[in-house]
C-alpha cells in the first residue's frame, strides 16, 4: 500500500499544516475550518495527478481544444464530525463528484475508555468509482478502518484514497495491515511519532472535531 506524505516535501501546504496545529491560531476556529478546507484542496489536486484521463475535444468560441480531462466517476466520503471541512475542500476541486457521509465517533465510558460508535452511512453506490475517504485525524486507525467497511456495503470501489491531514505511525501502521494491499492509497499531511494515553495524535493539533465546531456532550 503506498502512503504519500505530502508534508514531507516543501511547499505552502506545511504552513496550513503549521496553523492547524498552532494553539494560538486554532483560537479561531473559522480559520481552523477554512485550513482543512485548503488542505483538502491541496489533497484533490494531488491526488487527481494518479486518476484515469481521456481526451476529450472542448469547442472554443474560435475552435477546438483537445484536453485530457479525469475520466472516473468520483465519490467524496468523509467521517463526521471533523471531516466536513476536509470534504468541503476536496468537493471545492472534485466538483462533481457524488458523496458519502459517515458517522463514527469515540464514545468514552466512565473509566477513560472507549469505542467507536457506528451510527449510519449516507453513501451512493460505489461500484467501479473511486473512493476519496477523508478524516482529518488517523489516530489508533480505528473509525478509518470501520469507515472503510461501511463503505464496502454500498458495493466495490475501482480504488480507494484514504486522506488524513494528520496521522500517528501506529495508525498508518494499523491501516496497513487491516485493509487490503490491494487499490488503496493513502494520503497523509503529516505522520507523528506518538500517542498518548487517551489515544491522541502527539503532537497532533488536540481534538480536531471540537476545535472545528465546538466541545460535545459525552
Ligand atoms: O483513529 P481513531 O483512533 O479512530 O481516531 C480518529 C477519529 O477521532 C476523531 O473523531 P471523534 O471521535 O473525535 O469525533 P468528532 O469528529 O465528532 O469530534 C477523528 O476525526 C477521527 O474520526
Ligand atoms: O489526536 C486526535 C485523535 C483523535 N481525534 C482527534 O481529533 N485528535
Ligand atoms: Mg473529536
Amino acid at each position: 500500500m503506498v502512503v504519500n506524505t505530502l508534508g514531507d516535501k516543501n511547499s505552502l501546504f506545511n504552513q496550513f499544516i503549521a496553523e492547524i496545529r498552532d494553539i494560538n491560531i486554532q483560537k479561531d476556529p473559522l480559520r481552523f475550518r477554512r485550513n482543512l478546507e485548503r488542505v483538502g484542496e491541496i489533497f484533490a489536486y494531488e491526488i487527481s495527478k494518479e486518476l484515469d484521463f481521456s481526451e476529450s475535444s472542448i469547442q472554443t468560441p474560435l475552435g477546438e481544444s483537445l484536453t485530457n480531462l479525469p475520466s472516473c466517476e468520483i465519490v467524496v466520503a468523509s467521517i463526521l464530525r471533523a471531516g466536513l471541512p476536509l470534504h468541503t475542500g476536496l468537493l471545492n476541486y472534485f466538483d462533481r463528484s457524488e458523496n458519502a457521509f459517515i458517522s463514527a465517533y469515540r464514545k468514552y465510558s466512565d473509566d477513560g475508555e472507549f469505542k467507536i460508535n457506528f451510527e449510519y452511512i449516507s453513501s451512493p453506490s460505489v461500484d467501479g468509482k473511486v473512493v476519496i475517504l477523508a478524516d482529518p485525524m488517523l489516530a489508533t486507525g480505528s473509525s478509518m478502518e470501520l469507515a472503510y467497511n461501511a463503505m464496502l456495503t454500498k458495493g466495490t470501489p475501482k480504488h480507494v484514497h484514504i486522506v488524513a491531514v494528520i496521522g500517528s505511525e501506529e495508525g498508518v501502521e494499523y491501516i496497513k495491515n487491516k485493509l487490503p494491499n490491494e487499490n488503496i492509497t493513502i494520503w497523509m499531511g503529516a505522520v507523528d511519532k506518538d500517542l498518548n494515553s487517551k489515544s491522541y495524535i502527539v503532537p497532533g493539533c488536540g481534538d480536531a472535531g471540537d476545535l472545528a465546531y465546538g466541545a460535545k456532550l459525552g
